[in-house]
């Protein structure tokens, strides 16, 4: 019997969206469960290092809760072929993803400041020098191919037009404007965007931030 995947998270696209992508690239369902502030106080204590996202994993009689949001976008690559096709290749994705990774503790520090004089400053230069650099370290990674890794859609592709597109709502147009003005990553996230899965899930599941 299929494995059966529930994905619990808030309603918003956060440290959960590339794992959603990865289902959605493949066609394969999954429990799409999103949860208030109050639900998740009543959750907490009973999930594993007490954060989400968490995967709950059920296949040949037992369940398995997977926590830490990169070991399940990682999980759900390998499951389904998207991690690159040799050891190099795996190495590769890591390389995007933990980049990826760098960028959200720039954004997780502009949610943290202590006060709103520091936020404006730090989303000033997001859009200013920060993006800017990751937008060339990505840019380095994909240079003219169709892909970030090797010849196909991988886990690393859907991590950065997730985080990209999701930018904008949470941290303004301006934050994403050196993204939008590069030519192969915007090439890029139209490809990304034209698979048959990800087209049905950007038309079915708007995620507000
Ligand atoms: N390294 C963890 C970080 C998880 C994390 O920071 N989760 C936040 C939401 S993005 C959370 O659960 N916040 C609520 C809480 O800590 O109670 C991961 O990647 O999954």
């Amino acid at each position: 019997m299929a494995a059966k995947y529930t994905i619990t998270y808030f309603d918003a696209a956060g440290r959960a969206e590339v794992t959603r992508l990865a289902f959605a690239a493949k066609e394969v369902e999954f429990n799409d469960v999103r949860l208030t502030s109050d639900e998740w106080k009543k959750m907490k204590p009973s999930v594993p290092q007490g954060q989400l996202p968490i995967m709950e994993v059920e296949s040949g009689g037992k369940k398995t809760v997977i926590c830490q949001s990169g070991a399940m976008a990682r999980f759900v690559a390998r499951e389904f072929g998207l991690y690159g096709k040799n050891n190099m290749e795996n190495s590769m994705v890591d390389v995007a993803l933990e980049t990826i990774e760098d960028l959200f503790k720039e954004l997780i520090k502009i949610y943290t400041a202590s006060d709103e004089k520091t936020k404006d400053e730090l989303k000033a230069e997001l859009g200013k020098t920060v993006v800017p650099k990751f937008v060339k370290n990505f840019e380095d990674m994909i240079g003219g191919k169709d892909w970030i890794v090797g010849s196909d859609m991988t886990i690393a592709d859907l991590a950065v037009f997730s985080l990209f597109k999701t930018m904008p709502s949470m941290f303004g147009e301006d934050s994403t404007k050196c993204y939008r003005e590069n030519k192969n990553l915007q090439a890029h996230a139209k490809r990304v965007s034209e698979n048959k899965g990800i087209k049905k899930w950007l038309a079915s599941q708007p995620v507000k931030k």
